[in-house]
Order: C-alpha cells, then structure tokens, then sequence
C-alpha cells in the first residue's frame, strides 16, 4: 500500500494551455495517507476521472508530479505503479470461468495454487458468487459481471492503491449496499489506500473515511463527513453535502454581528472577511428554528419526508430551508432562530475563519 503524494498536478487536455480556464484539472497539490479510504465527489465534467487517470497513469499531466512512498512515478506506465483499477463497466474475459476470472490478477503474477485458491474463495464469499464459480462469465447478467470485476479489483493484496471509478452504476440498489459495507469491510481489515470515484454524496459519504470535494477542475475540501457537514470550506459544498443544502444569504458583517436585508444576526466571532468582493452566511436547514419568538419569516410550502419536515421559507426577501425534526411542532405565526455555532461566513465563496 501507498501514501500518494499530488505535487502540483495540472492538466488541460487541448495543446497549449494559456489561461485558468483551458485546464480541466486547476492546481491539485495534496497528501492522500497511505491506507485511507478516499472518495472523489462531484458533479459531471468537474475533473474526477481526470484526476483518477492521472493517479492510475492513463493519463500524464501536463504539469506536477506524482509519487507513490515518495518514488516519483509521473512516468511510469499503470502496471508498474501496480495498482487495481475497477470501472464503472465490466472488464473480464468471458469465455473464462468466474473462477479463472477472479484467479487471473494472481496467477499472473505466480502466486502459489494454494494461495490462490483462498483469496478466490475469499471473494467468491464476499460477493455471493460462490454458486457460479465454475460458470462462464459470458452469460451472466451485468451486475454479476460487475461483480467479477470488483473482485479482481480486490483479490490482490500487494497492490500501491485500488482505485474504483462509478463501479457501482450498474448494481442494482440493494447490493450496491451490501457491496459498499463489504469494501469498507474489506478496507478495515487489509488497510488498502482507496481512491473512489462517484458523484452521489450517499456513496462518498458511506463509504471514505476522507471525502474529496471536486468543483470546476478543483478540489475545493478534503474532509470527514462531518467535516463537510458542519464547516464546509467552500459554498459549493455546503450546497452539494446534504438534503436540501446549506441556506446561503448574502451578508454584511461587522465584528461579531452580520446583518442579512434588515436583520441582525449575531456570529461566534468575528469573521476575518477582509475586502470581499460578496460575503455570504451560510447555515444548515438542521440549524434553523421556527419559534414563537425571532426574526420574521414567511412561510411558504410544508414537505413531509417522513421523519421530518422541510419547510421552504422566505427570509429577508430570500429562500430559506428549514428542517423540523419529527415531534417538533410549527408555531401559528412562527418566527426564526439561527444556531449560532452552526453559521458558517463565506467571502468569495471561501469559508472564513475569525480574525487576529
Ligand atoms: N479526452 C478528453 N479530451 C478533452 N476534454 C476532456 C477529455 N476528457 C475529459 N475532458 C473534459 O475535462 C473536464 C473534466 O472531465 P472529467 O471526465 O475528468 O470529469 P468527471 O468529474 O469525471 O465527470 P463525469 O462524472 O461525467 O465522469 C470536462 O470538462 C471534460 O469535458
């Protein structure tokens, strides 16, 4: 297993690249642990796949290095990083039994019948394959296939990093999650580096101990779950993470005390906005309180999740979601309460710390 160390990655895929904007993939400067378990999330065309191509070797970048233990490996082809990839389709060989399927990373490499044969079973075991060990892959189903080559992903266990991309797409939905608790099963025990690749915060959520927020070519947060949740570092993850988002409201701030339309709010401390060109408040729905005493809101649709409630609201002339738990009531002629500790103020879309 591998720490991986991104030193100044940058790739445009067009020729010569001049501005911000011709790179697909802006400044990735960072440190993944040897052993983490990491998910990229973000949106379509945000730089997932580029940057998982330039970790496997598909791809080199245009600029930056990339190191596994601190062997610089920018130049090295994906085989000699020795590392496990999955896709979002399956790669097996159908004419192969599931067996030779599974058995193929290994025997590849000379590993002893006997050793082989434990890791097979191993991930026959795992992915409930056991039944079909001895059928060709040619004629299951593409979930079943998927399977395969999940397993293949994972029967090696001298690998630098096992990088998955989407490899859940075409599982149906019961068993990608009983696949995901077993690959953090799987991680638990053996401790591989994993890099994930997916677009559904649930997926990221689930299953990285780190989540990777990618925006527009950037990675914009490394963080635990909670992380993500309570301080978000960038507005677009506050509004990516969770359901519904972070309310954002465009804000004035004066020491300790912000002033959203006509309201006062008072803040923890006092941010460091510095002269921001747009400063902006952002707080969870789960923060927000419909009380009998606050500021004025007006209340418009109710939502009934089943556990709780969201409530769309109007603050200040702007949206605001508010989460009411299960139990909890919605005075006659509420008014509104925000949690201090939970806001959160952004300047340039970045999250601020507090001053001095
Ligand atoms: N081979 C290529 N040639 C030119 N541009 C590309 C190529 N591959 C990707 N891009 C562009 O680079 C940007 C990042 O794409 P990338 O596939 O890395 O994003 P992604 O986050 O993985 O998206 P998705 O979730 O849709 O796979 C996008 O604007 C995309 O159009």
């Amino acid at each position: 297993m591998a720490r991986i160390d991104l030193d100044h990655i940058r790739h445009a895929y067009g020729a010569k690249p001049t501005r911000e904007s011709d790179y697909a993939l802006k400044e990735v400067h960072h440190s993944w642990n040897d052993g983490g378990a990491y998910a990229l999330l973000g949106p379509s065309g945000c730089g997932k796949t580029t940057l998982l191509n330039i970790i496997s070797g598909l791809l080199h970048p245009s600029e930056g290095r990339i190191l596994f233990n601190g062997k610089d490996v920018t130049n090295l082809s994906t085989q000699e990083r020795n590392i496990a990839q999955v896709f979002q389709f399956p790669v097996i060989y159908d004419t192969m039994t599931v067996y030779d399927n599974l058995a193929f990373p290994l025997r590849n490499r000379h590993v002893p019948e006997a050793e082989v044969n434990r890791r097979v079973n191993e991930i026959l075991d795992m992915t409930g394959l056991s039944d079909m060990a001895r059928r060709r892959a040619r004629g299951l189903t593409a979930d079943q296939k998927q399977k395969i080559s999940l397993g293949r992903g994972l029967v090696r266990n001298d690998v630098n990093a096992i990088l998955f991309d989407e490899p859940l797409t075409v599982i149906d939905p019961h068993m990608k999650w009983v696949l995901r608790s077993q690959l953090k099963r799987l991680h638990r025990q053996f401790g591989f580096t994993m890099v994930y690749v997916t677009h559904d915060q649930t997926e990221a959520l689930t299953f990285a101990d780190k989540v990777v927020v990618m925006y527009d070519g950037q990675i914009v947060q490394i963080g635990t779950p909670a992380e993500l949740f309570e301080r978000p570092s960038h507005t677009f993850v506050g509004y990516f993470i969770g359901s519904p988002g972070m309310n954002f409201m465009e804000a004035r701030v004066d020491g300790t005390s912000a002033t959203v339309g006509s309201q006062s709010i008072a803040l923890a401390y006092a941010p460091a906005v510095g002269g921001a060109q747009k400063i902006e408040l952002g707080i969870r729905p789960e923060f927000v309180r419909l009380q009998r005493e606050g500021l004025p809101v007006r209340i418009g649709k109710v939502e009934d999740i089943g556990r709780q409630r969201i409530v769309r609201a109007e603050f200040e002339g702007k949206p605001l979601a508010v989460v009411v738990p299960e139990g909890m009531d919605i005075p006659a002629d509420p008014r509104v309460q925000f949690d201090t500790s939970a806001i959160n103020i952004y300047a340039d879309s970045w999250r601020v710390g507090s001053e001095g």
